[in-house]
């Protein structure tokens, strides 16, 4: 079931402007992917659609792309878990104080992804290890998960 997301503040609108360039989620890359992490409750989620130019076999989505979107939703969930987890409100920021790049990512392969549909992806957070925020992430297309996920995002000192 595809959540309303229309009132809510993805995480990615919150990086302060000089950090808004990611190829993958930055909201200032006109040419990027533009992906958007929204927490719900104690999960995140994130819609995607993959334009027919991220083909690999024919019908199914290019491998890169995948990682490439579960890499931002990653980072992007880690950073949302983190102001959870500190009570910082998305609700009411312009910016959050919170950066956290990818330092390892897995992904399984599970099911062919089909083109042509929107795919799900949710994120749960793992644990909170000082700087260390582990998360696990499905990708779901047609209720099949299709890919799983785990990142470890280092959260940057200042
Ligand atoms: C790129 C710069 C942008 C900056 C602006 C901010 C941007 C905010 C907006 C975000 C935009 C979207 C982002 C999209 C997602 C990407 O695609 S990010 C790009 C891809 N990632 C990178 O380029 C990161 C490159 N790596 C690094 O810069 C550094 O290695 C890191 C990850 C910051 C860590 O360096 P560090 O801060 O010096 O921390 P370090 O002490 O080495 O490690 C901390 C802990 O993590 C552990 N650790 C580190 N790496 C690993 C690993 N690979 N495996 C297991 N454990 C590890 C260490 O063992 C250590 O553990 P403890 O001793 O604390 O138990």
């Amino acid at each position: 079931m595809h959540i309303n997301t229309k009132n809510l503040k993805a995480i990615q609108d919150l990086y302060p402007d000089e950090l808004a360039h990611c190829y993958g989620c930055g909201k200032s890359n006109p040419d990027g992917f533009q992906l958007k992490t929204y927490l719900v409750g104690d999960e995140t989620i994130a819609y995607f659609t993959p334009q027919p130019k991220y083909t690999a076999l024919p019908g199914s989505v290019y491998g890169g792309l995948i990682a490439s979107i579960l890499d931002c939703h990653g980072t992007g969930s880690a950073a949302a878990f983190v102001c959870k987890n500190e009570h910082i409100s998305l609700v009411d920021a312009t910016t959050i104080p919170v950066r956290c790049v990818t330092a390892l990512l897995k992904i399984d392969f599970k099911n062919p992804t089909p083109m042509g549909v929107e795919l799900e992806l949710k994120g749960k957070l793992r644990s909170i290890e000082g700087r260390k925020i582990w998360v696990d992430m499905t990708l779901t297309a047609n209720g099949i998960i299709c890919a799983t996920g785990e990142i470890l995002a280092i959260r940057l000192k200042d």
